[in-house]
């Protein structure tokens, strides 16, 4: 029998998988430094790192160790951070009139990194639950529903004090509607022209914030509730662009969509339909889960990380924020 009788595939797919430099050659999408953002925790004080259980490798800075940080990030690549601040409990009100503080922790940290490394971006959360004594994102009515209009009132208060103190992003988290387009209009009226706005739109009401709520201390202030009546049902991905869709509308320069990981059909909807700088978050909890089964042996740590933060890039996001950015950067760069 002549071998010409067996119908061998004419297309081998392998082919392209049969060395490393041709699977170099085809590859469809790359994670780079430069499509990172580092989440960083602050608190006041001096010399401190206060490790954060629930988050492995990851600690509460002072400004001074934060400086440090930063520097290791200029050094990386890394071309941004977000912040997110640890606040005093004294300073906790039901209005959470601190975020509006021009002195408070934020601007005043802000305005040194952006001394000491003009280059390195900075982000800020425009959100009040480090701020609020019942750990909500707003102000609440007498039978605790979120007020929108007077929440975006303080939001805008907090955005124009970060962008006064030089903050380059600011970063609305909370979910209240209009508040994109009144923050835009409040920047510009003030002549902060050139503050980007990255409108976390499509934020889910997610179970995987756990962690960030213990790192910010508001997981018990908040106690048994829960952000429903403003962050997004899981079940829902129609509503996510409709949300992206005012954002952009408002003013949005950048679109972000959170969680991560289970939220990728969320964020490649996104990015098809709109074509505009689109982020995703690995959140607090999605970093708790792979550090879990990293430290139990269970799964490749380094392997996992670049794989999970690969597979935001090939779904279309622009950037990735993740607590994993300094050490994959060191990966990355190590090469
Ligand atoms: N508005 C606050 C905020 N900004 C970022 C996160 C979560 C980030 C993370 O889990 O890593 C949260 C928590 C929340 O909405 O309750
Ligand atoms: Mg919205």
């Amino acid at each position: 029998m002549s071998h010409a009788h067996f119908s061998f595939p004419l297309t081998r797919p392998r082919r392209l998988r049969y060395d490393a430099f041709t699977r170099d050659l085809v590859r469809e999408s790359q994670l780079t430094v430069k499509d990172l953002i580092y989440p960083v925790f602050v608190q006041e004080g001096q010399g401190l790192r206060t490790p954060v259980p629930s988050m492995p490798g990851v600690q509460r800075l002072s400004l001074d160790q934060l400086l440090r940080v930063a520097e290791e990030c200029v050094a990386l690549g890394i071309p941004c951070l977000a912040l997110f601040p640890v606040i005093d409990a004294s300073l906790k009100t039901p209005d959470g009139e601190e975020a509006a503080n021009p002195d408070g922790l934020v601007p005043r940290v802000v305005a040194a990194l952006k001394q000491r490394f003009p280059q390195l971006g900075v982000m800020t959360d425009v959100a009040l639950d480090p701020y609020t004594s019942h750990g909500q994102d707003g102000l609440p009515d007498e039978r605790g529903y979120i007020h929108n209009d007077a929440t975006v009132q303080q939001l805008v208060r907090q955005a124009l004090v970060q962008a006064q103190a030089g903050v380059d992003i600011v970063a609305p988290s909370d979910m209240m509607d209009g508040r994109i387009g009144a923050i835009r209009q409040a920047l510009e009226t003030h002549g902060h022209v050139h503050t980007r706005i990255m409108a976390y739109s499509a934020k889910y009401a997610s179970a995987f914030y756990g962690p960030f709520r213990d790192a910010v201390g508001s997981a018990a202030n908040l106690g048994k509730g829960d952000k429903k009546t403003y962050q997004m049902d899981p079940a829902n991905t129609n509503e996510a662009l409709r949300e992206v869709a005012l954002d952009i509308q408002e003013g949005a320069d950048m679109v972000m969509v959170k969680p991560g990981m289970p939220y990728l059909d969320v964020l490649w909807r996104v990015k098809q339909a709109f074509e505009v700088p689109t982020f995703a978050y690995q959140v607090s909890g999605e970093y708790a889960m792979l550090k879990a089964a990293a430290a139990n042996g269970w799964l490749a740590h380094d392997a996992v990380m670049l794989e999970s933060l690969l597979a935001f890039k090939r779904a279309g996001a622009d950037g990735v924020l993740s607590y994993f950015a300094l050490e994959a950067a060191r990966l990355l760069k190590a090469g």
